[in-house]
């Protein structure tokens, strides 16, 4: 729970607000009784009316006084949990931001959104509980036992065997639903999984029809989640019956017990009243204390969710110190760069590989599916570390970048389009935030989308749906592409961005990126022959090897790789 105090001490002033508030309102509540048997002792002793009145007085102004004190709680109780889980929830999000993929692979998107949605609530309600009843009751508590004793000494033997019942139930509850929280969070994440692939991927489930298939998938894992919860719930809901049972049976014993002592005159009537509500505060606030307890496992499961994230050191060093500006620009060069996935047990995906690019040169991959180009691309602008050799960027080792202003370097379009909801300019402007209107039309006009963005009736602020999904395949590569030309980059990388235009666009586009592109390298991967054809270098992969290296005609000469691929791809005429 340390987490918990990490965020709740930085709100000194209003934790004090939520003491005070307590403070009140048991005085208040304990006040109260002791009046009343005033009240009632002094009026079988015959007091006169006006001292009656006084008390009701009295009564009225501390009524008063009480909803003040528990208003003030409610205010601080509020203000404290809301700021505070919105504090965590920033704090989770920028540490989420700082993963590689290795840590995104680990712990699983959908758990990450379990985590910084649904545990933080879980932290939130837990917070506003123990604020809420969690001073009060202590106070309570304590008081109330100390007004138990000063009341009646004999009476108070009925409650001597109650407590430890009551602590013994309250342990063996807690220590059996821990179990059951952190099962219930898990299956939780199996829901945000399966419901994320379904909605993501429906096209495909409706293409395939395949909706019975999901929702009974979903079902399995929505059965689970109640199944968990339902068990835990019940253990929770039943402690309140057993607690108020045992409560009425301890209320009971004490009238009992006191009706003796009224008989031989050794308890006045006002005072067992007074007794009894002492009794019921302090078993009251026992039960409250209870059910805190109880909501204590289920908490602990989502703070340790939340701290897991903290505590997870992103694979990739960001190396805030490190180099911030080079005399060069647009020099690359692999050296011996191995690769392999964490989960890959140590198999490298790549092997060896070797090459240097210079501004305005082309280098361009292709080879079979799985061959391990686009974990090279990756490895450029450091979503995963090299695990062997060493690629030099402008003199330097990428390790020893700033790891912002080595990304600063470098174009990026990924191999599927990714779009964020907001308007187009909104999307470009995610190249560059102070792009100008005059940028973001010459970046649109090079990579060939000028011409659907104007048939759009708002231009360049036309709304684009989550993941750009009101706009074609090829509508989004173009827009992803003038993301990464409207930052000037030094470095473009294209993984197999142009795959979804058409061959004239794609014509097209190469003939202005070539132009615009004198001082930059470019390399890409590509699946179709046409996209390669001028390339400076085209480097030929298979099984994470190299297995050729030329310009086109070259290749075709001395590559029976590449002249497959080549000859299923181009016509005759292109191949001689
Ligand atoms: N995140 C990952 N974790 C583990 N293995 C991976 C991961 N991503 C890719 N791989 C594996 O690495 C190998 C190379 O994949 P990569 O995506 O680089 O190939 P590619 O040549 O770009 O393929 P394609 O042309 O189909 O896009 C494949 O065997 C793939 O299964």
């Amino acid at each position: 729970m340390s987490l918990i105090w990490k965020y709740v001490k930085r709100y000194k002033l209003v934790l004090l607000l939520n003491v005070i508030g307590s403070f009140g309102f048991v005085f208040v509540e304990l006040g109260l009784p002791t009046m009343l048997a005033n009240l009632i002792n002094g009026t079988i002793a015959g007091i006169g009316q006006s001292q009656i009145r006084n008390v009701i007085i009295w009564m009225l102004a501390f009524t008063f006084f009480g909803f003040f004190g528990r208003s003030l709680v409610a205010y601080a109780t509020s203000r404290l949990t809301t700021n505070m889980i919105a504090e965590m929830r920033n704090d989770l999000f920028s540490k989420i931001q700082t993963f590689s993929h290795e840590e995104f692979d680990r712990l699983g998107v959908s758990s990450l959104v379990t985590r910084v949605t649904n545990d933080a609530f879980i932290l939130m309600q837990f917070s506003q509980m123990v604020l809420r009843l969690g001073v009060s009751t202590i106070l309570m508590l304590f008081a109330s036992f100390y007004m138990i004793f000063q009341t009646s000494r004999s009476l108070s033997i009925v409650l001597i065997p109650a407590f430890p019942f009551l602590l013994i139930s309250v342990l063996i509850i807690g220590k059996l639903s821990r179990p059951l929280s952190e099962a219930q969070q898990k299956n939780l994440d199996n829901i945000n999984l399966t419901l994320r692939e379904s909605l993501t991927g429906l096209r495909v489930i409706r293409a395939f029809v395949r909706e019975k298939f999901q929702s009974a998938r979903f079902s399995v894992v929505n059965e689970a989640y109640s199944t968990v919860s339902r068990r835990l719930f019940y253990l929770m809901a039943w402690t309140q019956p057993l607690f108020s049972h045992v409560i009425n049976l301890i209320i009971i014993a004490i009238v009992w017990m006191g009706s003796d002592l009224l008989e031989t005159g050794d308890l006045q009537i006002g005072t067992m009243v007074a007794y009894i509500e002492y009794s019921f505060f302090a078993l009251y606030s026992f039960l409250n204390f209870a059910i805190v307890f109880m909501m204590y496992p289920r908490a602990a499961v989502s703070a340790g969710r939340i701290q897991e994230v903290f505590d997870t050191v992103s694979s990739i060093d960001s190396n805030e110190m490190g180099i911030q500006g080079t005399k060069t620009h647009g020099f690359i060069q692999f050296e011996n760069v191995s690769f392999s996935y964490p989960d890959n047990k140590g198999t490298p995906v790549i092997e060896n590989i070797n090459f240097s690019a210079g501004p305005g040169q082309t280098i361009a991959f292709i080879g079979s599916t799985g061959s391990g180009k686009s974990t090279i691309m990756q490895l450029i602008p450091r979503f995963y570390d090299v695990t062997g050799g060493r690629i030099i960027m402008d003199g330097y080792d990428l390790r020893d970048y700033n790891l912002k202003a080595l990304r600063q370097k470098i174009g990026y379009i990924p191999q599927k389009s990714l779009l964020f909801t907001g308007s187009i300019a909104d999307n470009l402007r995610y190249g560059k935030f102070n792009a100008t209107h005059g940028e973001m039309e010459e970046a649109s006009d090079i990579s060939q989308a000028t011409d659907f963005i104007l048939d759009k009736a708002e231009k360049f602020e036309e709304h684009l749906s989550e993941g750009g999904s009101n706009l074609s395949g090829g509508q989004k590569q173009r827009l992803s592409i003038a993301r990464a030309v409207v930052r000037r980059p030094d470095f473009y990388i294209f993984d197999d961005s142009f795959s979804a235009l058409d061959y004239k666009t794609d014509q097209q586009l190469r003939n202005r990126l070539k132009k615009e592109t004198l001082h930059a390298t470019v390399i890409i991967v590509a699946q179709r022959v046409s996209s390669i054809l001028h390339a400076d270098k085209i480097i030929v992969l298979n099984e994470g090897r190299v297995v050729g290296e030329g310009t086109h005609r070259e290749l075709l000469k001395t590559n029976k790789i590449y002249y497959d691929i080549a000859s299923s791809q181009l016509r005759e005429e292109e191949l001689a």
